[in-house]
């Protein structure tokens, strides 16, 4: 025994002697040296066996994610890139190594379909936490579709048009405070009318919505009328950080789940305190908050864990709470402030939105009720083509292609495993579905044209249906869609009916921010009351 450790302990100091004869700088050389060429060598090797080296794209998106992650980097610009790269190269286009953006809005329905199939990719699932030490999904990050029916069957009918309109009370509360707001401060305010920037308060209004909705407390920013919290702020933040980590998904490992410093987007702590908070005070039976005459989406959780003990229990229900309120509220203020400022910007447009709305005798004194604005045929038709022009989610929404391969129209097939996904900007200005003005907003495109007859119309809007991705599609389409629209219907009519509304500088231009929720800013108006409401 003793022996051998004693020719192991020689064995060792020589080895080291020798260590130390080398020069330590050229072994970091060769070291880094063989490291890139191994790299390199990599690379050229998956290129060069890739089923998807025939599809056109950027040179450098063929080899390397990074292509596409700096390009979200820079803000702004990933969706208009990806436009132009369609115009130059067709409906098919490499955007990554294992990456095609697709614009065949034939395949929207395989694609986003109902048979689960089709899995979300990683790029999903950086939006999650990590509880307990492990990493947690939700609704929309969780990329498993058996997991992600488990944690949807419980809740989905609590979506549903009549769950909706149980709530409309609460929508006509946010609603009313909402015009009072901008009633005292820039209409009827102390030093007389002052400039409204619109766009900020309706964040301020879809955000108190969705927390009177979800909890019946309002977080309070029209009453402030401010990011008092800068959760708004650190939501931004947050999807700042998502849309450009979602393009190199492993990176999120590094930084946001870190195990030893976590280097990430701030965590949105007061809007997770508000939500535990309502939660522990409502199984207390102490949220003096909730009004059991009208229920919200934390009375329905509660009865979906009572349900369905074995799907849901407090953290499922916090993971409900917090995915609302993530997902809700700034994509209906992006829709709003689309609708506002594009048909502003539009005179003629304008002008035939607000005589619709102003003949369709709304009680000046309450807000408008769904009903009643889902009924009228141009606010419907501009509300399409806003959502179409503007999409809120304006990246590639990836899916992998399953085992059996997919054929595209083209001919080509593409194997198992690979990512496919289709961008709700590009697929939404397809000129052979929505005609040759495709980049133009014009709301007539949703109605029958004069002349244009019953059938032909039927066919155009179903293929512009099929084509419309805005809100995704099939198994993960948007589960609050409709409460979405009952809010964006609501509000838009309201306003309208309300307020004379002009831009403070119509030749001013507003600025859009990122993919990931195309959110705008510098949309100030001034707002006059209506006659009729002079009450
Ligand atoms: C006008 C407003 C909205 C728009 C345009 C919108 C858009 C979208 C889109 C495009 C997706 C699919 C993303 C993908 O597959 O990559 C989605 C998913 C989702 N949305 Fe919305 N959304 C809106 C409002 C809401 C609201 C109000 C809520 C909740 C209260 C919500 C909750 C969700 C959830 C949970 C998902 C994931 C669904 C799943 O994967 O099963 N959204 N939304």
């Amino acid at each position: 025994m003793d022996s051998s450790l004693e020719r192991i302990d020689a064995y060792l100091v020589t080895a080291l002697r020798g260590l130390s004869g080398i020069n330590l700088t050229s072994l970091a050389e060769a070291l880094a040296i063989a490291t890139g060429v191994t790299v390199f060598v990599w690379h050229v090797v998956s290129w060069a066996l890739s089923p998807l080296r025939r599809y056109p794209g950027p040179f450098l998106a063929g080899w390397t994610n990074l292509w596409r992650f700096v390009l979200m980097l820079k803000g702004e610009e990933y969706h208009l890139t990806v436009k132009k790269l369609h115009e130059k190269y067709g409906p098919v286009v490499r955007t990554g190594p294992n990456l095609l953006d697709i614009d065949y809005p034939e395949l929207a329905k395989v694609i986003y379909g109902t048979d689960g199939k089709w899995s979300k990719t990683e790029m999903y699932q950086n939006n999650s936490t990590i509880i307990d030490g492990k990493i947690t999904y939700h609704l929309f990050s969780e990329t498993n579709q058996v997991i992600h029916a488990r944690k949807k069957r419980p809740v989905v009918k609590y979506y549903s048009m009549s769950s909706v309109l149980a709530l409309e009370p609460k929508i006509d509360g946010v609603i009313n405070e909402f015009c009072k707001q901008l009633e005292q401060r820039f209409i009827n305010g102390p030093a007389g009318p002052k400039d409204c920037d619109l766009g900020e308060w309706l964040a301020f209004c879809t955000w108190d919505f969705l927390s009177t909705a979800t909890f019946s407390r309002s977080f309070g920013y029209l009453d402030k009328g401010c990011d008092f919290d800068g959760s708004i702020a650190i939501a931004d933040t947050s999807l700042d950080y998502f849309k450009a980590i979602s393009q190199m998904p492993f990176l999120d490992y590094w930084l946001d789940k870190n195990p030893i410093v976590r280097i990430g987007p701030a965590n949105l702590t007061n809007v997770t305190r508000i939500a535990f908070e309502s939660l522990m005070a409502r199984i207390q039976g102490k949220d003096a908050n909730y009004d059991p005459k009208t229920h919200d989406y934390l009375q329905y959780f509660i009865e979906s864990k009572k349900k369905n003990p074995e799907l849901v229990d407090d953290g499922t229900i916090m993971e409900y709470l917090l995915v609302n309120l993530i997902a809700g509220a700034d994509t209906t203020a992006v829709t709003i402030r689309s609708i506002i400022y594009l048909c502003l910007k539009r005179p003629t447009i304008y002008r035939k939105l607000e005589e619709e709305i102003l003949a369709a005798g709304l009680d000046p004194e309450r807000p408008a009720p769904y009903n009643v604005a889902r009924q009228l045929p141009y606010l419907e038709a501009v509300v399409r083509e806003a959502l179409r022009f503007h999409p809120v989610v304006a990246v590639t929404m990836e899916r992998y292609v399953p085992e059996s391969g997919v054929r595209l129209p083209d001919g080509s097939f593409v194997p198992g495993g690979v990512a496919i996904g289709m961008n709700p900007y590009v697929v939404g200005r397809n000129k052979d579905v929505f005609g040759q003005d495709a980049q133009e907003f014009r709301p007539e495109r949703w109605l029958q044209a004069p002349g244009e007859d019953q059938e032909t119309y039927r066919l155009r809007r179903q293929s512009m249906n099929a084509a419309d991705l805005t809100f995704g599609g099939g198994s993960r389409i948007c589960i609050g869609k409709t409460l979405a629209l009952c809010e964006v219907y609501k509000i838009a009519a309201t306003l309208i009916q309300r307020y004379e509304i002009e831009l403070a500088d119509p030749t001013k231009e507003w600025k859009v921010e990122g993919s990931w929720f195309t959110r705008q800013r510098g949309i100030i108006t001034k707002l006059r009351l209506r006659e009729h409401n002079l009450f």
